[in-house]
């Protein structure tokens, strides 16, 4: 997308990314998490970072119901305003990883090509989709905060899974099945995974 500022000049930094992770002692990513509402994305974001945080890991976790209080309170549920709110904070998981932290965002971020859009906004090894997977029945029956019986009543609009799409990713990093797993397991899982590939190492 083409911006409206005109006359801008890229300004390099000598304090670069490779500076940074060096200086935090390892590599810096994105965990994107997606999945229905009530799927476990904050549950298990949490319980990553937290295991992150205890091996020496900078974390930090943009959760979707926060950041509409602040930097995105100007969107709301539409298809046109779900895609901008993914966009930026898409940018903003960017500026983490410049950082030298590991991001892990907690969004249901519905539609495939949103998610494919930050993916290209991140080198190959800075991005890990995680699907968060638990069927509308089970995320309904949880609940945990009552709206989808608002909006099975019609109280809450476009609420996805019940009046508006959830694209399942086609080829996500991972996949946790939070119905048949713990919330334990997941982060296992998770940090197998990152152990696996390389994105625990020490620098
Ligand atoms: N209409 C509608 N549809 C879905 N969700 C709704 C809606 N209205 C409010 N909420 C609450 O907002 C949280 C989802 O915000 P996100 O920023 O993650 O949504 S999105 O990625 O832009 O689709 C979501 O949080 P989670 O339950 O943690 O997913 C809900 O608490
Ligand atoms: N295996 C599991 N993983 C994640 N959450 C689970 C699991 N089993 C039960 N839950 C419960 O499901 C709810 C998920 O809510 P939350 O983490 O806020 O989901 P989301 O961020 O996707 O809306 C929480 O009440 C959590 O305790």
């Amino acid at each position: 997308m083409s911006g409206k500022s005109t006359n801008i000049t890229w300004h390099d930094q000598t304090v670069s990314k490779g500076r940074r992770r060096e200086k935090s002692k390892h590599h810096s990513y994105v965990l994107w998490f997606t999945g229905l509402s009530g799927s476990g994305k904050s549950s298990v974001a949490n319980a990553v970072a937290e295991r992150l945080f205890q091996d020496e890991t900078h974390t930090y976790v943009l959760d979707g119901d926060n950041i509409r209080f602040g930097i995105n309170k100007d969107l709301g549920f539409s298809e046109e305003d779900r895609k901008e709110n993914i966009r930026r904070i898409g940018e903003v998981s960017k500026l983490f990883v410049d950082s030298g932290q590991v991001v892990l965002t907690a969004f249901i971020s519905p539609f495939r090509n949103d998610r494919e859009e930050v993916r290209a906004l991140l080198e190959d090894d800075e991005f890990v989709e995680v699907y968060v997977k638990c069927s509308l029945e089970a995320c309904e029956a949880r609940d945990p905060k009552g709206l989808y019986e608002k909006a099975r009543q019609g109280i809450i609009k476009d609420f996805t899974g019940i009046s508006s799409p959830y694209e399942e990713p086609a080829n996500p990093e991972i996949v946790i099945d939070t119905e048949k797993s713990s919330i334990e397991d997941c982060v296992e899982q998770i940090v197998q995974f990152l152990k696996e590939k390389g994105y625990y190492r020490n620098i």
